[in-house]
């Protein structure tokens, strides 16, 4: 319900340039409303992040301009793009693309579990996304189904990640700085985990193993309603794949799902290692990512140069990572 009200506490350039319709998705920020740019009739998603939700001033605003920076810096078809940006002293206002298919883990839920090429299609595009993210120092840090957002209602269609207030940009680090100097008298833990948070790219990994399980399960691999606390499952990387949820799912497509739910770091498979995994070496699926990921570029009418095989260097995804 649009009281009034509502609209005059938005601020007034945004009023200006577009209507604000009805609530389409809710985040732990705030919320998103579906707007309408008022020359063009244009759909859009403003997302709106309330200031005092967060414990501490200083935390708001840092959260929010990280994303709101990240939001203008990233340019990939599967990463969301910001349109605009406002702000009043209590709240942002971030005007991003409108995904009309809404968000995966509603699709997910409708669905009971997606079919196992549809996964795949989207579990690539998430795949490239963040390796786009990495390649340019970020880390999402929390990818999960309501955060990757779908272009259309066809299973065949771009997915687009979202939600970056927890992302964090990898800066020059005193780490880094401690690296640079000789490293012949520093203790081995200052390696293994010198960064305060002892994490790194791999939680990302971790975080498409659980999306990717519940793509294919229908369910989620760690909840507390299986008993334990649901901590406890995730340290001691404890998962069932139910045989009834399970049993059409193929075995690479499974093993996939194995080599990321690794509780070591440094055992758990890449992202890169994940686009080089048999079960994602389908090229009518990729030629499906890629002509919804650029779909002005004209679809060469011959295969590319015969047997090319894949060259070390500059490989097939290097060229999506725009
Ligand atoms: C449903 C819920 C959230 C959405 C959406 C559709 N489209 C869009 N763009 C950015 N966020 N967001």
């Amino acid at each position: 319900d649009l009281r009034s009200d509502d609209q005059s506490s938005l601020p007034k350039d945004l009023q200006e340039k577009y209507v604000l319709t009805r609530q389409i998705g809710t985040g732990v920020c705030g919320e998103v409303r579906l707007a309408f740019e008022r020359a063009t009739c244009a759909k859009f998603a403003v997302k709106i992040i309330k200031k005092k939700n967060f414990h501490s001033e200083g935390t708001a605003t840092r959260n929010a301009q990280t994303e709101i920076e990240i939001l203008q810096r990233v340019d990939h078809p599967c990463l969301i793009k910001t349109l605009d940006f406002y702000q009043t002293d209590d709240s942002f206002y971030i005007v991003l693309e409108l995904m009309e298919g809404g968000e995966l883990f509603q699709r997910v839920k409708t669905q009971q579990q997606l079919k196992e090429d549809v996964a795949k299609l989207y579990f690539y595009q998430m795949l490239l996304a963040v390796q786009y993210l990495h390649s340019n120092g970020i880390i999402h840090r929390d990818l999960k189904p309501e955060n990757i957002l779908l272009s259309s209602h066809e299973d065949v269609c771009l997915i687009k990640v979202t939600d970056f207030n927890q992302s964090r940009i990898l800066e020059e680090s005193v780490l880094m700085r401690t690296l640079c100097g000789t490293p012949s008298y520093l203790a081995p833990e200052v390696f293994t985990h010198g960064s305060t948070s002892g994490y790194g790219l791999s939680v990302d990994a971790w975080s498409l193993g659980v999306l990717l399980f519940v793509c294919l399960g229908g369910y989620p691999p760690f909840h507390e309603s299986f008993g334990q606390s649901t901590t406890d499952q995730i340290v001691r990387g404890q998962f069932t794949m139910v045989p009834s949820k399970w049993r059409h799912v193929s075995d690479q497509a499974k093993d996939v799902v194995r080599k990321l739910l690794v509780v070591d770091p440094t055992r758990r498979m890449s992202i890169q290692e994940a686009l080089d995994h048999p079960w994602l070496q389908d090229q009518e699926m990729r030629q499906t990512a890629h002509s919804l990921m650029f779909p002005n570029a004209a679809s060469p009418s011959v295969a590319m140069e015969p047997g090319s095989s894949r060259k070390r260097g500059r490989d097939q995804d290097d060229e999506d990572d725009v």
